[in-house]
């Protein structure tokens, strides 16, 4: 994709808006860690991986803003800080990984000057957002031994290259199947509330070529009955060690559907959606959003005001409607806590 999701140049951090494609691209720069907690929280940027590349950004910006002040202080400071950060939003596990991964760094130096901490947060940002790419780019080679040369494929949501650093996860797997060469056509979700299947998936994929029809959420279930799809590919914001699925809300109604028209539920993923601190999806924090992204498209207003909105911005597909979870180290198969825990032991 043309459009970097996110870029760090001459220590700013440069994100594309994505509340505002496809029809605008306006980019968001900023060198302070509290716009960089707003981009996330308010979805300018979106997506586990992206959120989570961002937050590590975010991190340094804030290390940055400590830099000359006393060393106590600046860890005191910095623990705040990321605390804050992690709270951006709740359910994708990335976001809470990378942020670990940058306090590992401030403990690793915290002999050395805040400077060379500071030095040394920027250095990991950057590889965090390095070996995404690559990562996705496995995903998809391995998703893509799934994928018949004919497939019709429905997605949902986005995760594609504006979910991550570039390439996508479970638009990773359809970017590879397209790349190989294979006849795909991709049906795609609009997914309401935020509409991130009509706004991001299809611009992705109308950009790069693939076949893609783009229809509303509530359609899905008769193209599955009416035999049209042969496969679900969508990707994951939190995954359990039993292998419960936290992604965009819609995902389980599809996975129950798939399951009774028994085609294929993937889950595309890098192993760092994976969270191993819980047992099961029953665990995982599910983001309540805005009742006016209900009651509004755009701005515009199409409910009433005063009706009551739940707004639940993720749902938990469960292990058992999920024929396979594609990661950037191989396909696992139920049951997922086996193969998980064998995938980590390779
Ligand atoms: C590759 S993870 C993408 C994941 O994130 C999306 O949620 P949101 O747009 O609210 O950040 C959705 O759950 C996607 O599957």
């Amino acid at each position: 994709m043309k459009i970097k999701t996110v870029d760090f140049i001459n220590e700013e951090m440069i994100l594309i808006d994505q509340r505002k494609l496809p029809v605008e691209k306006v980019f968001f720069k900023t060198k302070n860690y509290k716009e960089g907690i707003f981009a996330i929280s308010d979805m300018i940027v979106r997506g586990a991986p992206a959120i989570g590349i961002v937050g590590a950004y975010t991190v340094y910006l804030a290390a940055k803003e400590f830099e000359n002040i006393d060393k106590n202080d600046f860890f005191y400071k910095m623990n705040l800080a990321c605390k804050e950060i992690s709270k951006a939003r709740p359910t994708a596990v990335n976001l809470m990984w990378a942020v670990k991964e940058q306090k590992k760094i401030i403990k690793k130096y915290e002999n050395q000057d805040i400077s060379f901490i500071c030095k040394k947060l920027l250095e990991n940002a950057n590889e965090i957002k390095k070996e995404d790419i690559k990562i996705n780019k496995n995903i998809g080679n391995y998703g893509n031994e799934l994928i018949d040369k004919n497939a019709t494929i429905l997605t949902h949501c986005n995760a594609g290259a504006l979910a991550t650093a570039g390439y996508g996860t479970a638009i990773g797997v359809i970017r590879s199947a397209h790349l190989s060469g294979k006849n795909i056509k991709v049906f795609a979700d609009e997914t309401r509330p935020r509409l991130q299947g009509a706004r991001l998936t299809a611009f992705e994929l109308v950009e790069e070529g693939i076949p893609a029809t783009l229809i509303s959420d509530s359609v899905a279930a008769t193209l599955i009955r009416d035999k049209k799809i042969d496969l679900i590919v969508v990707g994951a914001d939190r995954i359990a060690s039993n292998g419960d699925t936290a992604n965009k809300i819609g995902t389980y109604m599809l996975s129950e559907i798939a399951k009774k028209f028994e085609i294929p539920m993937y889950i595309a993923a890098p192993i760092s959606t994976i969270d191993f601190d819980i047992k099961n999806g029953k665990e995982i924090i599910i983001e309540e959003r805005d009742k006016s992204e209900i009651t509004h498209i755009k701005g515009v207003q199409i409910a009433p005001k005063e009706i009551d909105v739940y707004n639940p911005a993720f749902d938990v597909t469960p292990a058992e409607n999920i024929t396979a979870i594609i990661t950037e180290k191989g396909i696992l198969y139920p049951p997922f806590e086996e193969s998980i825990s064998k995938l980590m032991k390779k």
